[in-house]
């Protein structure tokens, strides 16, 4: 079934959540929005990265209840952009997709990396405001609160602009798929 849009959970994985805020609350809700686009039909797409942990680990699988489903995509990445290096845009392409739904960790890397590549190559980009989530960090003396930088990646996507695209940001429970 040819469908224009694809939810992308991105890097869902034990490893990469320990510390990340709210994540037990960013996980379910992603499980509820993944049940929702089963049930709509819309493709899953799955990615993990495996940088910083060996495939197969405890760290680099995904954090329970969210489990990838046989026919669904597994996308393998080793960098922010889950589009270096993989074969996602070929994945997308032969699925005739043409909008990305993004949910996962981290905000201030991998979400926004990839949802930027994704604008920049020509997607419509919904993310999912309530549904990423990252660390707190800290840069040369400067602390930025992870409440904080979920907050401005939401802002900043929100306002996203292209020629002749959509970009914007809906709740796990209103987004379209
Ligand atoms: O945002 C990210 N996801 C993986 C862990 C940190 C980067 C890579």
């Amino acid at each position: 079934m040819t469908s224009s849009s694809a939810l992308l959970v991105i890097d869902l994985q034990r490893g990469v959540l320990g510390d990340c805020l709210d994540a037990d609350a960013v996980v379910a809700r992603t499980a509820r929005l993944v049940a929702r686009a089963r049930a709509e039909r819309t493709p899953v797409i799955w990615v993990q990265d495996h940088g910083g942990f060996p495939e197969g680990s405890d760290d680099w699988s995904l954090a329970e209840p969210l489990a990838r489903r046989r026919e669904e995509t597994l996308v393998r990445k080793a960098y922010r952009d889950s589009f270096a290096d993989t074969e996602l845009a070929e994945v997308l392409s032969a699925e005739g997709i043409r909008r990305l739904v993004v949910a996962g960790a981290q905000s201030d890397y991998c979400i926004r990396t990839t949802t930027q590549a994704a604008a920049a190559r020509g997607f419509d980009v919904a993310l999912v405001a309530d549904a990423h989530t990252t660390t707190d960090a800290e840069f040369e003396g400067t602390v930025i609160p992870a409440r904080q930088i979920i907050a401005h990646t939401n802002m900043y996507f929100r306002g996203l602009r292209y020629p002749g695209r959509s970009f914007g940001i809906a709740g796990h429970d209103t987004v379209e798929l």
